[in-house]
């Protein structure tokens, strides 16, 4: 049995450790501990270990999470911390995210070396990447772009990109910017025409829901705009409850006490794109989340958001 204060569990990828160390940090200079006291536990996932097909063919979701949520309920680690936009949209039932470290920039970053931005990428340009929200808007934005699988961590993809195995890739600037790699990004989507991920940028903290002494212990670090942003968009996620193949998107700002989420759902290859936003008090977060949902449900065709879903 650890002595340890709090034991984290993580995937091993550079920015899992990031994450990782960046709440034992926060925790413990909130609980006025010794960093070692905190201990880390790293935890290796089905996705750390499955590089070259596409995630949604693996099945099931969560293979980011599924490993370090077992050992969670098993209570090998008492917090688990993960990049939010991995977490799926249903937590296994006894845990529950319970705080959220400030996040950071929200946009998604283009990386195209001898190029720099999409309007400059030549007719026809191959643009590697692993999700299908990012393949489906580049298609919406540019029809002419081939996309290819690009898997790995942050660092192997720049490298395959550099090497000049194809024209450009996308990565979110907050990955690259943890990792001190945001150089090179060679230009910044704005969220208006390429919206992100739900959570993108956000680090969210997972707990057992009857661990009532993590749960204060993680709330002396909440943050708590982040953690109503994440709850508005997971509310929507919820409501679409789309598959790992589903391109959704979506995105809070937050002006005072008014929230304004924007989702969207895009056909996977870009040929049609439907959109929903809501404003509303900070208070409604979760409802306005749902309200945003329901919209796009209602709008989009069958099979869209079905398709392959488990
Ligand atoms: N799916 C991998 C993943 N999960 C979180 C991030 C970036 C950091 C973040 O969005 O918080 C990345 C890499 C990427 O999409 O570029």
């Amino acid at each position: 049995m650890s002595s340890a204060f709090l034991r984290i569990g993580t995937r091993g990828s550079p920015l899992a450790l990031w994450q990782a160390h960046a709440t034992q940090q926060a925790l413990a200079a909130a609980h006025h501990v010794l960093l070692d006291e905190i201990e880390i536990v790293v935890i290796k996932t089905t996705g750390d270990q499955v590089r070259d097909r596409p995630l949604a063919d693996v099945g099931g979701k969560g293979l980011f999470t599924k490993e370090i949520e077992e050992a969670l309920l098993d209570r090998r680690i008492d917090l688990a911390v993960h990049s939010a936009k991995d977490v799926p949209t249903f937590l296994p039932q006894g845990l529950r995210l319970a705080a959220c470290l400030p996040r950071a920039d929200v946009r998604d970053a283009l990386v195209a070396p001898g190029y720099r931005t999409l309007d400059s990428l030549p007719y026809g340009a191959v643009v590697g990447t692993a999700s299908v929200r990012r393949a489906a808007l580049l298609k919406h934005l540019r029809p002419d772009l081939k996309t290819v699988l690009l898997r790995g961590n942050v660092e192997t993809r720049l490298r395959r990109v550099e090497a000049g195995e194809m024209h450009a890739t996308l990565l979110a600037l907050a990955g690259l910017t943890r990792l001190g790699l945001q150089n090179h990004a060679t230009e910044v989507l704005d969220p208006g025409i390429f919206l992100p991920a739900i959570g993108q940028g956000a680090v969210a903290i997972e707990i057992r829901t009857d661990d009532t002494r993590t749960a204060e212990a993680v709330a002396a670090i909440d943050h708590g705009p982040t953690s109503t942003a994440l709850a508005a968009e997971r509310a929507m996620l919820a409501v679409l409850d789309g598959s790992c193949r589903t391109p959704i998107a979506g995105l809070t700002v937050m002006d005072g006490d008014v929230l304004h989420l924007r989702g969207l759902v895009v056909e996977p290859e870009g040929k049609a794109i439907w959109r929903a936003e809501a404003r509303g008090p900070v208070s409604d977060a979760e409802k306005i989340g749902r309200l945003v949902g329901e919209d796009l449900l209602a709008q989009v065709p069958p099979g869209i958001i079905a398709v392959g879903a488990v």
